[in-house]
């Protein structure tokens, strides 16, 4: 992993796997300050809930997350995600997925996913445009800062926080989610 990655969850709830990765849940009793942390967070969410946090520690600069979305069916078709963080100050980018007939790798390029009938010079050229042509967001990350992903952030969108050489200091960034098992998901649909 290009960083180092912490789960803590409560008890009881269904595991976690996502890239082929089922990480140990830790207590949320392990390490008080997460409820405290927690507290000040549902200050600036009412209403919200969360029972499980993704820590990540970004050593420096060279500590990353390549594009992804946190779309693991535990979490549901529409997944709040408050996301804290602490230390150096990073670049937090955003972009749509791609539209039908490309696909994402997972370097974050283009590459049209159905073979087509065009010739390769034809093709690669038009993966280039659109990689060029996405456009992305960049939010700055600073310390102490709350970002909360919500609705279709998930579906639609993918995120990363790519390496940035001039970052020397260790970062650290908890994100807040809400699992949902399976039995309270049929609950919701059949409300
Ligand atoms: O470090 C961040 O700001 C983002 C982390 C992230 O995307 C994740 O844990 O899924
Ligand atoms: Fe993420």
């Amino acid at each position: 992993c290009p960083r180092d990655v912490c789960y803590i969850a409560e008890e009881g709830l269904p595991s976690l796997v996502y890239s082929g990765f089922q990480p140990y849940a830790h207590s949320w009793e392990e390490f008080p300050p997460l409820k405290d942390i927690l507290a000040a967070v549902l200050k600036a969410l009412p209403g919200s809930s969360f029972n499980s946090i993704l820590l990540n520690r970004y050593k420096g600069g060279s500590d990353y997350v390549s594009w992804h979305s946190d779309d693991e069916k535990v979490y549901g078709p529409t997944p709040e995600i408050a996301s804290v963080s602490f230390g150096c100050e990073r670049e937090f980018l955003l972009k749509r997925k791609p539209s039908k007939g490309f696909r994402a790798t997972s370097k974050g390029l283009l590459m049209a996913s159905s073979s087509g009938d065009e010739p390769p010079s034809k093709r690669s050229k038009k993966v280039t445009d659109l990689s060029t042509d996405q456009q992305q967001h960049v939010f700055t990350l600073k310390h102490g800062s709350l970002l909360v992903m919500r609705g279709y952030t998930q579906r639609d969108w993918l995120h990363s926080v790519p390496k940035r050489t001039k970052a020397e200091s260790i970062r650290i960034n908890l994100t807040f989610r809400l699992l949902v098992s399976s039995s309270s998901r049929c609950e919701q649909k059949g409300k």
